[in-house]
């Protein structure tokens, strides 16, 4: 399976604009704990879902944070996903307790291979597009699915011609 995606649109996310929408996360997130309570551990989906991980994590006073690597996209390319790194199975064991963060779902391709890895764990992204919401149990903002979210580790500050030119 190789294909490429025909995104209409883009959602530029600055620093901010993350950090703002992971604290809103992590907000919605209180309470929703093993019997209300507090969860083991963060596993962060890498490589997006480390700096949300961080954010959230500090937010709710969780010290322990895992990764699991799933490889799907190079660049808008995406193929079959393929785990390359799992966390500690002593400290996941089938997901109980476990809250898994990533920076979004869009097929929900990566996260039908986290389910399966972690059935019982809780699963957060901070945004959604409608295809992969069902893999997801809590987000902050969806965007269609033609929309490609652009992070601010992919992007850069640069100048930009003025609407007027005077030449
Ligand atoms: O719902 P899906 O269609 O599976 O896509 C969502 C995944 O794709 C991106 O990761 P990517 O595989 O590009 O790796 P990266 O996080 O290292 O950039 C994104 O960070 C999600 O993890
Ligand atoms: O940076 C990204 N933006 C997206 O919209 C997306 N969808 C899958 N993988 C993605 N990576
Ligand atoms: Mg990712």
């Amino acid at each position: 399976m190789d294909n490429r995606l025909p995104h209409e649109k883009g959602f530029h996310v600055s620093w901010d604009q993350l950090h703002r929408d992971a604290r809103a996360l992590a907000w919605r997130l209180q309470g929703q704990g093993p019997d209300e309570g507090q969860w083991r551990a963060v596993v962060a989906i890498t490589r997006g879902g480390m700096a949300p991980a961080m954010i959230v994590a500090r937010e709710l006073d969780i010290r322990t944070v895992d990764t699991i690597s799933v490889k799907s996209y190079n660049h808008q390319t995406q193929s079959a996903p393929r785990i390359i790194k799992s966390p500690d199975p002593q400290v996941i064991g089938d997901g109980t307790g476990i809250l898994v963060v990533d920076d979004l779902v869009d097929t929900g391709r990566t996260l039908e291979v986290v389910r399966g890895h972690m059935p019982k764990a809780q699963i957060a992204t901070v945004y959604a597009k409608p295809q992969g919401r069902p893999q997801v149990d809590t987000f902050i903002t969806e965007v269609s699915q033609d929309t490609w979210i652009f992070f601010p580790w992919d992007m850069a500050l640069q100048y930009v011609k003025p609407y007027r030119g005077s030449d």
